[in-house]
This record gives structure tokens, sequence and C-alpha cells, in this order.
């Protein structure tokens, strides 16, 4: 299934017609550049191409009042003077004799993509809308808002479609507050947003913005504000609050639909939201939203001011939703101490609500230590005085690299005779293994060697392996008769490699100490229900839960709050994910992790399976083709307390390595 683009040039046909410093920045060339990059970086052609079209009354008064509505209706026909009056009554917004008009088109449009993925047409898509809409109020406009497109997608979606649970993650820099106040007390709408705040100095200035506004009556804990006290925010900030906060809800409120208020004015550049983020990092937020849901995800154009980061951040949200793999982030470091503090702030007033957010039984949370931050090199507070000195225009950051999409997107070795799923090409080599490589095994396999089918398919796994240094392949699976052998074979070739990265997960219990070195070639995590004998180090984490893989909560607490900002801080260029025999995960989450691990190392995602386990084949292959997980069950269970406490001690003990598993301010030292 494809993604849907829905645009129209109508809406670039309003502008500011008078001198208002506060709204300058809210231009017709934000829609046009952004289209042109799609359309210069050939993605425009690789959509659907859906047609915008005016919202009826009806649906507008799914949000808005009559009086409201009745008023914007007039503007057509108003004169210059008496627009200026019209506008004076709100707040950072201004109006024209079109935008009414534009601003039907931009919530039909938010309307036609809601259609176009909740009839299965296509699996996602993004509006590039004007006006914007997340801060319009049910009867007033607000910060360039006419109509609030997104919350009205939501009101329709659930009436048209029966849609029980919708998540709104609103990643502009701005509060929508008037998405906030159409839902506060709407438990089947999750609102989830960061903005700058400053303390509520920074527009616009509302108190119940802040962290502890966490909806009302039976929308308590359906509202999550993020508030950053500080600019300059970084990948590893917004990141962050996705893997300590955002992931582990959404996984737990387990969506029917995802809507994303799509601003990008938090990203690098922009003269509002005088952030540090680099435009790709917007692939990595789409990719992580991607297997909720089923996959379907309607991106709406919020804002975003900066004519260069904004086509950049367009164009990195749509290339993941069309399925190419995102690029590699570097050197991710610490979040720094605002974001923290925020961070735990805004876990601490949900805690109650949502169970992946219980603190283990035991540990206090002031069990960071002081050092912490400092030993993990991280920032703790920004000091950098160049980049506070140049303003947001003046910022330079690198146009995000290609994003190539190998030719073969997934490839198997699968025993004799057995054909490949559909879209998935077969490798099947008569090479013999390099001597070396026999020597290595003897010395560690002796016993299963005798069995001569247990070298069958090595041969065809290091071809595999080799095509996908060469980037013929994106990703793979390989069924063989030992997965530790196999595993030590791919380890062996790939570690000859000077500068060579690998993250090794595995699965099930069984050792896999052998290869986990301590040179850093490797990191291993590996998900079981037993107590390995190999100490944890910095670059072998064994994480212990009480029901193993077959627990999905405690199993997404590991996947969301360790392995997650483990991979990306590690930025491996290969990923080896290994279903140990008897593993016992279940296929829900399986999925979901062959899904999420596809985030790194672009994409380059090795899977080993052994013998046996045939029937995991089918799905984990259409994962690996790119079809979205399937949704988790609903409602997840309540992770056991054991596994909390299990997840929260290896953290603690490796956030000193791992900067980006810290989730708590240092000010609780
Ligand atoms: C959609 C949106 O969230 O980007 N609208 C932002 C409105 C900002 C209003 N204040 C501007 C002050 C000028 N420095
Ligand atoms: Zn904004």
């Amino acid at each position: 299934m494809g993604t849907a683009l829905v645009y129209d040039e109508e809406m670039t046909k309003y502008k500011l017609l008078w001198v208002d410093p506060a709204c300058k920045i809210e231009v017709p060339e934000r829609l046009t550049v952004s289209y042109e990059a799609l359309v210069k970086n050939g993605l425009c052609q690789r959509c659907v191409s859906i047609p915008a079209r005016e919202a009826t009354e009806a649906e507008i008064l799914l949000v808005h009042s009559e009086e409201y509505l009745e008023g914007v209706k007039k503007t057509p026909y108003m004169t210059l003077e008496d627009l200026k009056e019209f506008t004076l009554q709100y707040g950072d917004v201004y109006f024209h004799p079109n935008i009414y008009h534009c601003a039907k088109l931009a919530v039909g449009s938010a309307l036609q993509l809601c259609d176009s993925v909740m009839t299965g047409k296509v699996r996602n898509g993004m509006a590039l809308v004007r006006p914007p809409g997340h801060h319009s109020m049910r009867s007033a406009a607000s910060g360039f808002c006419v109509f609030n497109n997104v919350a009205i997608a939501a009101r329709y979606a659930k009436q048209k479609y029966g849609v029980k649970r919708v998540l709104i993650v609103d990643w502009d820099v701005h509060h929508g507050q008037g998405v906030q106040y159409c839902f506060e007390d709407d438990p089947s709408v999750l609102y989830f947003s960061w903005h700058r705040y400053e303390h509520q100095k920074f527009w616009p200035n509302l108190r119940e913005s802040d962290y502890d506004n966490v909806g009302k009556e039976d929308g308590a804990g359906f509202n999550i504000n993020v508030p950053w006290n500080k600019v300059g925010m970084k990948n590893s900030d917004y990141l962050s609050v996705f893997f300590h906060l955002l992931l582990p809800v959404a996984y737990e409120f387990c969506p029917e639909l995802v809507l994303v208020c799509a601003g990008f004015d938090s990203a690098i550049g922009d003269p509002e939201g005088e952030m540090c983020a680099s435009p790709d990092i917007f692939a990595h937020l789409t990719h992580l939203l991607m297997n909720l849901a089923g996959g379907k995800l309607c991106a709406v154009l919020e804002g975003g001011y900066n004519l260069t980061s904004l086509p950049q951040s367009v164009c990195q949200t749509v290339q993941t939703l069309l399925g190419d793999p995102p690029t590699r982030l570097s050197d991710l470091g610490a979040p720094c101490e605002s974001a923290l503090e925020s961070l735990q702030c805004v876990r601490s007033a949900h805690r109650q609500y949502w169970s992946c957010l219980r603190q283990a039984a035991g540990l206090p949370d002031s069990h960071v230590s002081a050092k912490r931050i400092r030993s993990a090199g991280g920032e703790g507070e920004r000091t950098e005085v160049g980049e506070e000195e140049k303003s947001a225009e003046e910022q330079a950051w690198p146009e995000p690299p290609q994003r190539v999409s190998p030719p073969v997107r997934c490839a198997l070795v699968l025993p004799g005779g057995e054909a490949p799923p559909d879209g998935c090409e077969q490798i099947s080599s008569r090479e013999e293994l390099h001597p070396l490589m026999l020597t290595k095994l003897r010395e560690h396999f002796q016993s299963e060697l005798d069995n001569c089918s247990a070298l069958a398919s090595l041969p065809s796994l290091m071809t595999l392996v080799e095509k996908m240094e060469k980037n013929e392949i994106r990703n793979g699976l390989a069924v063989v008769h030992s997965v530790t052998m196999a595993m030590m074979c791919v380890l062996q070739h790939v570690g000859d490699a000077p500068s060579s990265r690998t993250l090794v997960v595995c699965v099930g219990g069984g050792s896999v100490g052998s290869h986990a070195r301590e040179d850093g070639k490797t990191l291993t995590v590996q998900i079981s229900s037993e107590d390995t004998e190999k100490p944890t180090g910095k670059f072998y984490v064994p994480v212990h839960l009480k029901k193993g893989c077959g627990d999905a909560s405690g199993f997404m607490q590991a996947l969301l709050g360790l392995l997650l900002p483990l991979g990306y801080q590690y930025n491996p260029d290969l990923v080896l994910l290994v279903q140990m025999p008897n593993a016992g995960v279940c296929g829900g989450v399986w999925q979901q992790l062959v899904g999420v691990l596809q985030g790194f190392a672009q994409g380059h995602v090795l899977v080993l399976m052994q013998e046996g386990e045939q029937a995991r084949v089918g799905p984990t292959a259409s994962t690996l083709l790119g079809d979205p997980a399937p949704p988790l069950e609903h409602p997840l269970q309540a992770p056991l307390p054991e596994d909390v406490e299990a997840v929260e001690t290896l953290r603690s003990r490796l956030q000193s390595d791992w900067s980006l598993l810290q989730n708590t301010g240092e000010s609780t030292a």
C-alpha cells in the first residue's frame, strides 16, 4: 500500500496584507518550497496524489461554534479595514479575503487524507496545508490558525469510522492549545505535545501548557505536555522523550489511528523554535510512530518558518512514510539537563495514569548519581557559546544525506526446497566456507559439525551478508541449523572490517557469550527469562524478564526504554537479530521488534532463526518488506514489578556509559 500526498496550490493564495511583525513569517512560500522539494527529490511522484477538497460546514462544526464560523464566513467580503478589525479580536493571526477558502481546503485536505488511510486506499500519508490548525479554538483563531485541521480530523475519524482511540502527536515547537482544549476531557483522544515554554515566557504563554496539565475528568492522563524550558534542544532530547515517555504510553494506549501535527519549526534554523534538531530527526520520529495503529498515520503540516529546513524536514518525513530507510544519526549525546528535568516532571505527573511509567518499587527517584552527567561526557548544561550567539537564521547544518534504497529490499536463506514469500529474493550459494572460518567453527562447535547439515546454509548466509555490505540488499532473514553457529560466522566476517559496529539482539536464552567481546565491535542485548552467567558489561546487556519474551508489556518496556536508546547511541552499521531456540517470543512483539529495529543501520537488519521456526518466516519477511507490524493486543497488561525493576536497574547502571538511557534530572541527585 502506498503513501498519500494531499496538496493544492490554492492554499498558497493568501498572505499578510498589512504590517504585523508577529505574522510576517507565515508566508505562501512555506508551501511552495515544500512541495517543490518533494518534486525535486522524486518523492511527490512516488506518492498517491489525493486531491484537496473544501470541508463542509458540518465538518467544521465538529470542533468550532456556529458563531465563530458565521464570523469567518463573512471575511471574503470584507474590506481591508474590516479584515484588520476582525483580526484584532484574535492573537498572532491574520485574515485575508481568500483565507476562509484556504482554511476550508486545509481541513478538507486533512479529511481526504484520513479517508484514504481509513479506507485502506493508502497506508499513510501527508497533507501539505496552510493555514495551520493546532492553535485554533472552538470560537477563536490563533497563531496563524483558522480551523483546527487535526482536531476536526480526529472527530471525523471517530464519527465516520468508529475509531475508538486516536493518538495525536504534535511535534510542532508551539503548544497546540486548541487541540488540548478540544480533547482534554476525552479519553479516546491522547494528545501529546512538546513545545518551547521557557517557564511560560514563550508564546502562547499559557499556564495550562505546562506538564501538570494532564487532562480533565475522564480525560485525565490523556493530555501530555512536554515543556522545553530552554532553546537549543537537540536530536537526543527529542529521542529521549520518545523512548522514555511517548512511545511507552502510545503502545499502552494502542491507538487505531495516529495523527501528527507535523510542525517543523522544531527543527534547526527556525526563528520561532530556536532549536538545534536536524531535519533528518523527523525521519526517525516518523519511523518510530509507523508501527502503531497498524501503520495508519496521517501527518498534517502545522508550522515551520525556515524555508531551508522546512522542505528538508518535509522530505525526511515523506521519504520515511514511503518506506525508505532513515539515515543514521551520528554522535547522539546526552539529553540536556533541562530536557531531563522536563521529562522527569511529565513522567511523574502521568505515573498514576500509565502502568508503563510506574517507577520500580524500592528504587527512589533519587537513585541517579550526580557524577552521572559529567562522567557520561553529557553536555549537562549546554555551554557552547558559539551556538548561543548565532541567531536561528544564521545557524548552519549539513544537508541530510541521500537515503538510497538498495535494489533488493529483503533476501532470504531458507532450508532446501522452500519457496520464499512474495517480494523476497532467495539466496543460495554453493561456495565452500572459508577455511579460517571452518577452523574457528571447529574450535567452538566440534559436536554439531559432525552433522553435515549444520554447515549447509552458512555459505549462502555469508553471500547474503556480503550483498548487504555492498548495499545490494537492505535486509535479510536466514533459517539455519544452529543460530549460535550462524551468529559466530556473521560476527567473524563483519568483525574483520576495521570500524564495524554490529548491534546483536538475542531474543531468548542460551549462551551468546563467546563472541560478545568488550572491544565495542559488537553491542549485544539479550532479552530472555534466564539469568545468564555472563556479567553485564558496557557491550553485553542481558535483560532478564520474569516471563521472558512471552510477556508483551515487559518486552516492550525493554525494547523502548533500553534497546532503542542503546541502539541509537551505538549507531551500528548492521543489526543482527537472533531468535534463539525456544525463545517463546509472542508474534506481535516479535514483529514490532523487527519493524522498529529497521530504524538503525540504514535498515540493514539480518534476522537469524533456527530450523523448525518456519512459521515465523512469513510475518517476519512481511515486516522486513516494510509492512507495518500489527498492533499489540489492547489493553497491554501492566509490566510485572520484577521486570520494571530489572529494566530500571540496568538503566541506572548503564546510563553513565550510555547517556541516552537517562530519563531523570540531576536535580533529584
Ligand atoms: C502553527 C504554529 O504553531 O507554528 N503557529 C505559531 C504561531 C506563533 C505566534 N507567535 C509568533 C511571534 C513571532 N515571533
Ligand atoms: Zn509552531
